[in-house]
């Protein structure tokens, strides 16, 4: 058993205090943020997370973890620490870094013995050495540290599974002793382990990103080009899955990649190889490749539609993929403001993520929580997130329930062979039209 405190308690410090409190650790959650920690005391968890709340709710139970703003009494009473607070994107593209510094301030300010510091927000090359300095100065040698880089690789709505099953733990340190530590707090996780040190183990997770968004970069690529030749990019897909020096997962065409760390990391990758004088050219490809994808649902209502104005355009799914309500760097982020811009009226269906959304869009659009009833007397429908409700929407209902019977599909959700069955008019992303006979656009 560890005392650790996790300071930030947003998806990475909560699903990680968590797990390690699941896993028979004394776990402190830190955050700044007073609302946050206060619902968490009283059993409100502020994201949305399938299974997080059973899991917080027992351990807390349990005593085996806690949530607090006493930020310093955490820090003096841990033995590991772990820093999974936002690195947000700066306007430059690299990775805002003042979250972590301010932890790792606070942090040697507080140092009363010898402490294990864990890096595990997304940080540049070269951040886990400048936490060293930054405690190494605040604290003025008054106790013994060690820095170690233990990146992230949990996706948001299988937060938790991935976590207590995760692939692979990196553990870069400065020292064998901490790195030991860190390697046995996630046995209970996964028997592989890459040990390595500080510079290696913060690249691994920005290649990593990166890799999985050139992926998804790729197969948009290809998808624009079945369009114009007459392929399915499903099937090209799946024929390349099963190679498995290839593997079957991220490709799946659509309308690019949103989140919080794909389009933050790919740009902060690309500035990290600028630092060093190296250009990035397919990272800056995969970004833009992503930036145009994003808008294809729009050109392809307006290869249908003359004009968008006054059209009620039913807009299913607003959160950047299914299973959570975060609506960072969303497709649909740029997406509903074009279909406002050209004066359509917008109804959204999102069964999560609407009041994260009306932040952004206010009362520009309306919302709903009732698939069909958004649907309904539609003049189009236009699907932006696979929500398993979506995925398994009867397709003869949304016929009915449209005035036309148009279907823009930006995720591949439908058979095509169903779609046509169901009388609609379906495009979607890298696959043939299906065409309507009757003339039913106005
Ligand atoms: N969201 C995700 O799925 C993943 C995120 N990451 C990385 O993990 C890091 C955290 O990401 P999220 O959890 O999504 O961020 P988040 O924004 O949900 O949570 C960060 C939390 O840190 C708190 N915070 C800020 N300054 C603080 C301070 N000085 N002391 C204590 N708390 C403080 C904020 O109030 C906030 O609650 C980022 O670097 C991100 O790139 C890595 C893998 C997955
Ligand atoms: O660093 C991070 O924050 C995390 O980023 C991603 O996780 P996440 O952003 O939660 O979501 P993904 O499931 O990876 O999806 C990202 C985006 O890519 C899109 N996507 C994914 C797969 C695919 O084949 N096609 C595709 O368009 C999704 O719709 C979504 O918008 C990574 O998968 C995690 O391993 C990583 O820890």
């Amino acid at each position: 058993m560890k005392k650790i405190a996790v300071m930030g308690t947003g998806y990475v410090g909560l699903v990680s205090g968590t797990c390690f409190a699941e896993t028979g650790n004394q776990v402190v959650c830190c955050d700044i943020d007073e609302t946050k920690i206060t619902n968490l005391i009283n059993g409100k968890i502020p994201i949305y997370e399938p299974g997080l709340e059973e899991v917080v709710k027992r351990n807390v139970k349990e005593e085996r973890l806690t949530f607090t703003t006493d930020i310093p009494q955490a820090i003096r009473d841990a033995e590991i620490i772990y820093i999974g607070v936002g690195t947000p994107m700066a306007e430059s593209g690299e990775a805002d870094l003042t979250f972590v510094k301010n932890v790792a301030q606070t942090i040697g300010e507080n140092l009363n013995g010898y402490k294990v510091i864990v890096n595990k927000s997304t940080v540049p090359v070269g951040t886990g050495r400048l936490v060293h300095g930054i405690v190494s100065s605040r604290s003025n040698g008054r106790a013994p540290f060690d820095v170690v880089s233990n990146p992230e690789f949990l996706r948001e709505g299988s937060a938790l599974y991935d976590t207590m099953n995760m692939e692979r733990a990196v553990v870069g340190a400065t020292s064998d002793h901490a790195a030991d530590m860190i390697i046995e707090l996630h046995k209970p996780f996964t028997e592989t382990i890459v040990k390595t040190n500080l510079e290696t183990a913060e690249m691994i997770k920005y290649a990593s990103n990166v890799f999985l968004a050139t992926k998804i970069s790729y197969i948009n690529d290809i998808a624009n080009i079945c369009e114009r030749v007459g392929a399915d990019v499903t099937k090209v897909a799946e024929g390349m899955g099963y190679d498995k020096r290839i593997g079957a997962q991220f490709l799946q065409a659509g309308i690019g990649y949103g989140g919080s760390c794909f389009p933050k990391d790919s740009k902060a990758l690309v500035h990290i190889a600028e630092q060093v004088g190296y250009d990035f050219k397919l990272a800056k490809a995969v970004i833009e490749t992503n930036d145009k994808q994003k808008l294809k649902v729009v050109s392809k209502l307006k290869s249908i539609f003359p004009s968008l104005k006054g059209k009620r355009i039913a807009v299913l799914g607003l959160a950047f993929k299914p299973n959570t309500d975060d609506m960072r760097d969303a497709p649909s982020l740029e997406i509903i403001p074009e279909l406002v811009k050209h004066e359509a009226d917008v109804e959204a269906f999102d069964p999560i993520a609407n009041r994260a959304a009306k932040q952004f869009f206010g009362e520009s659009i309306t919302y709903s929580t009732d698939l069909y009833k958004t649907i309904e007397n539609a003049d189009a429908c236009v699907i932006l997130t696979d929500w398993k409700e979506i995925v398994e929407m009867d397709l003869d209902k949304v016929r009915r329930q449209l005035k036309m019977p148009i279907l823009i599909d930006g995720r591949n959700c439908f058979d095509l062979k169903e779609a046509e069955k169901a009388g609609l008019i379906y495009h979607s992303i890298g696959r043939p039209v299906v065409e309507h006979s009757a003339k039913v656009i106005q």
